[in-house]
């Protein structure tokens, strides 16, 4: 079998923890019964030996497989690595995600999407990527009890995505550590009220309220720190014409929507001012992960 797993951007400004995109670039994995286990990996991380040896997407995948199917059968698995590493684009959600469904579809049981969800956050506590890399489309998620809510809005193709991703990964450990454990009542109430309105906007399709509903109080100004430049991408990307402009999940990438005929400016202007780092033009995926047989 052949899994594909999205991209996602998560947190989209101020819906922390809660809101989040898919976006179409793809990881690709192709799992076949073997005589013995086997790993190759092409694309992002070919070049590291531990994805050879400690692999968590194996690690997560035998977890679910042998809790479904009893026994731990040996298998080669073909990775196909288009989401960078550590660069706030889901690369840890894809994992975890395409593991799962994996495993269930290799264990021959049919399992829901809300069954992947609610076995994914058990390794990830927050569903801003994993409810996207699930379902596609623009998600916002609640967990309560354990267990995720999710309401999905797919989003058409007048709209794109231009992402600026820099030569440097921010781990996402590492950026939560710089975040306060409270915040003043008026900061929560900025971004509970940007996030509200951000989500209305998505859902009702009124981009012109996209500017305004994404700003942020709460964790991309420490964050964007670390990397100055981001402030200055920000800048040009709304300049230029992006209906909003945020940090990519914990970063280092930057999330830029765009009207579809805007794509091209928006990033022509990136790409002149930063020419060090990644600029490119994404579709949105509304679907989700993909299992096809082969
Ligand atoms: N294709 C992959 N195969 C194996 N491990 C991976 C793969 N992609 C990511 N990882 C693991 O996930 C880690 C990156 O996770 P991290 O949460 O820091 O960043 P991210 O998921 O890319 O960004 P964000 O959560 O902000 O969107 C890597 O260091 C690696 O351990
Ligand atoms: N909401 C998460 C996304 C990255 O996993 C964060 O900002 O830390």
């Amino acid at each position: 079998m052949k899994i594909k797993i999205p991209a996602t951007s998560a947190n989209l400004g101020p819906g922390f923890d809660c809101l989040g995109l898919a976006i179409a670039l793809y990881n690709e994995v192709c799992i076949k019964p073997s005589s013995y286990q086997s790993i190759s990996v092409k694309g992002e991380g070919e070049e590291n030996a531990k994805l050879k040896k400690n692999n968590i997407f194996v690690s997560i995948f035998y977890d679910i497989y042998q809790e479904l199917a009893g026994k731990k059968d040996p298998f080669r698995f073909e990775f196909f690595n288009a989401i960078p590493f550590s660069r706030g684009l889901g690369s840890s959600s894809a994992v975890i995600v395409g593991a799962i469904a994996s495993a269930y579809e290799m264990a021959g049981v049919k399992a829901s999407r809300e069954t992947i969800l609610n076995k994914a956050i058990l390794y990830e506590t927050h569903p801003d990527n994993i409810a996207p890399a699930v379902f596609g489309g623009f998600t916002s998620s609640v967990v309560e009890s354990g267990r995720v809510r999710t309401l999905k809005k797919v989003l058409g193709e007048k709209l794109k995505v231009v992402m600026v991703i820099p030569d440097r990964p921010m781990s996402t450990a590492h950026s939560r550590t710089l975040l306060p454990k409270s915040y003043p009542m008026k900061n929560v109430v900025y971004n509970l009220s940007r996030a509200s309105l951000l989500t209305a906007a998505l859902f009702s399709e009124n981009w012109e309220f996209l500017r305004v509903a994404s700003k942020d109080c709460m964790h991309e100004h420490r964050r964007m720190k670390q990397m100055k430049e981001l402030f200055e991408v920000r800048e040009i990307a709304l300049r230029s014409g992006a209906l909003m402009s945020t940090l990519s999940g914990s970063g280092s990438s930057f999330f830029n929507l765009v009207k579809a005929e805007n794509a091209l400016k928006v990033a022509t202007a990136l790409k002149n001012a930063f020419g060090m780092f990644r600029v490119e033009i994404f579709e949105l995926d509304n679907n989700g992960f993909e299992i096809v047989k082969s």
